[in-house]
């Protein structure tokens, strides 16, 4: 299947007749277009080739592509060949109501447009954004029946181990994404590129968020998050590296996904579901760890339909109520962010429907995104296929801000490794070069060393022992203990200093208070002199009592300080170290000396 890719052709838009219509099981695929495999009648259709353009992402980050599907026999039955559509080139498409409406858009994909080719042309270019780390989302809108799920799924039963032609967008896109990841990580061995993917698989069936991995998960809840963005809570995810991963998961949701008989549909999908992968890459580029993730949101909308002409009743009726009034709101966000685009100051009503706040990045978010609407070109569906069309036109308006997602916190942990790197060519350098040549920090620390001094726990085998000190790593090491000792009691010896400081301004305090007393004493009346004195004496008393016991504090922390047993350790050590370091500076000045001779 791969080993086509490159050999699609374009024809640049020109057209050439095609043969088409089909509905599944009565009509099949020829070389030149479709034949109905009932009547053998050929239908005569242009096909407009269409044209592969990467470059569009570059400066879009919104595309619409249409597309038509062959009328099928209840249409051909009922209404025979008659059409409302006539397509113009690969970009435009008349709908030839009253009044006849032209419309434009960036792609429209005839009837006899392969699978493959429509892969090629929307879904390729998704996988390169989603690996440059563009958020990416791609969903089918359209009418029940109009072909959505045949799109977006197909037939994704394996043959032989490659998928089948009638194998939709979803399928080819892993098929391709796998390709890519290993040629990438095969490209970019010496960086040490690696990618990781994780999948889930989610359907919103009457307002409600079922886990399609975990079907006992119903009623999970849409959450906010400053870094992850919107996000379902509790949803399962599942670590994929192959495109037969992804298919077990796809049969497996597929499985669980709400189904049923509708007057247009015989298989009608009665939820929106969406499939998730978060694609992450990691790599190593010039001491930094990059870290890059980007995320692809594959969506099959559930079909709008018209209540009149579903015939639907009881559980279909209100699920098809439910449906059109998310697809309402959904139409409503998109005429919303028109509104924001063209300037207007209006607030989105994203938290309308989970659909829409599930897709918020999506829509007028951080995505590139692909909407593709797929319709009839039955005159049976002319009333649906012109308000699809419409919706299209108004999407196309929509203005996204896409923006590579890359973490920061990489490059934080890069600069880590860096520092880690760099601190083991110093050590090695150290190693290879005289010991005077040390950087700043170590003749610092030596120097402050030799002011105050240190302890070390180590153990007295290094202190004391040469030997330790001609080696430079187990020197630093030493070093930096001692830097970070010295820290220590310097910090103890200013917080005894503060204590000292503040006794003593207590003592002079009361002093002064004291010499007041002996002053005013005799300038105070006999009686109220009296009256006082007891109470003076036991005061005075007091403050004697506390001036002396205050002086004794006082030189009792002198005497601390002084004689502080630790700062004597640390003394001698660090002497004992100086001269350590002395013999092993000639030791090294020998060893140079002898080197010039
Ligand atoms: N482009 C196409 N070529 C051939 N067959 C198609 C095409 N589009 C749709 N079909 C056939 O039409 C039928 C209905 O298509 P599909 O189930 O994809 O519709 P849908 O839009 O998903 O409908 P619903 O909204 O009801 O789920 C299927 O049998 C499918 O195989």
């Amino acid at each position: 299947m791969l080993g086509n890719l490159s050999s699609g052709t374009s024809n640049g838009g020109h057209s050439h007749q095609g043969v088409v219509a089909r509905d599944k099981g009565s009509l099949c695929r020829t070389p030149r277009g479709i034949i109905d495999s009932k009547a053998l009648m050929p239908v005569h259709v242009p096909h407009f080739e269409l044209s592969e353009d990467p470059s569009f992402w570059n400066d879009h980050n919104v595309q619409i592509l249409i597309r038509v599907r062959p009328i099928n026999s209840a249409e051909l039955g009922s209404q025979g060949n008659t059409r409302c559509l006539v397509q113009e080139s690969s970009q435009t498409v008349a709908w030839t109501g009253h009044p006849d409406t032209r419309f434009t858009f960036d792609h429209v994909a005839c009837e006899t447009i392969s699978q493959e080719k429509l892969f090629r042309v929307v879904g390729l270019p998704m996988v390169e954004n989603c690996m440059s780390g563009y958020n990416s989302c791609m969903f089918a809108y359209g009418q029940t029946g109009s072909g959505k799920t045949y799109t977006m799924m197909g037939d994704f039963h394996e043959m032989d181990n490659m998928l089948s032609e009638d194998c939709g967008m979803t399928p080819r896109i892993f098929e391709y994404l796998f390709m890519r990841i290993k040629q990438e990580e095969g490209a970019r061995n010496d960086e040490q590129l690696k990618y990781s993917c994780k999948c889930s698989f989610l359907e919103i069936y009457n307002e409600q968020i079922t886990d399609l991995l975990e079907p006992s998960s119903t009623n999970l809840q849409l959450r906010e998050d400053m870094k992850k963005g919107v996000y379902v809570e509790n949803l399962k995810e599942c670590e994929v590296s192959s495109v037969k991963d992804v298919l077990e998961l796809l049969l497996k949701g597929a499985a669980n996904r709400k189904i049923a008989a509708t007057r247009m549909n015989s298989e009608s999908s009665r939820s929106h579901c969406v499939f998730t992968c978060i694609i992450e890459s990691r790599w190593e580029k010039d001491s930094l760890l990059h870290l890059r993730y980007g995320q692809l949101n594959l969506v099959d909308l559930a079909g709008s339909s018209r209540q009149k002409s579903s015939g639907a009743e009881g559980e279909r009726l209100k699920e098809a109520a439910n449906i059109n009034r998310s697809l309402s709101t959904l139409g409503l966000v998109i005429m919303t962010l028109v509104d924001v685009a063209n300037g207007k100051n209006r607030h989105v009503p994203y938290r309308d429907s989970k659909l829409t706040f599930l897709l918020q990045d999506s829509l007028g978010g951080n995505s590139k995104t692909t909407i593709i609407a797929t319709v009839s070109p039955s005159i049976c569906s002319a009333g649906e296929t012109l308000s699809t069309l419409k919706f299209a036109q108004r999407a196309k308006l929509i203005q996204n801000n896409a923006k590579v997602n890359e973490d920061a916190s990489g490059d934080v942990m890069a600069l880590q490794q860096q520092i880690q790197k760099l601190k083991d060519q110093v050590v090695f350098l150290i190693k290879h070069q005289n010991i005077q040549r040390f950087p700043g920090p170590l003749s610092t620390s030596l120097e402050q060393v030799n002011l105050h001094d240190c302890h070390d726990d180590h153990g007295s085998s290094q202190n004391g022992n040469p030997d330790a000190l001609k080696d430079p790593s187990l020197l630093n090491e030493k070093i930096e203990f001692l830097e970070t000792a010295l820290i220590g009691s310097l910090r103890r010896e200013k917080m005894v200093e503060a204590t000292v400081r503040r006794l003593e301004a207590e003592i002079e305090h009361m002093n002064r208070l004291i010499h007041q007393r002996e002053e005013m004493m005799p300038n105070i009346s006999k009686p109220y002199w009296k009256c006082l004195l007891t109470d003076l004496l036991s005061s005075d008393g007091y403050l004697m009592e506390e001036k002396i016991s205050l002086s004794e504090e006082n030189k009792l922390l002198r005497e601390r300080i002084d004689r502080n047993p630790e700062l004597t350790q640390f003394a001698l050590e660090n002497k004992r170290l100086l001269e350590q370091l002395r013999v092993f500076q000639e030791f090294n000045q020998e060893g140079e000396r002898d080197m010039l001779l």
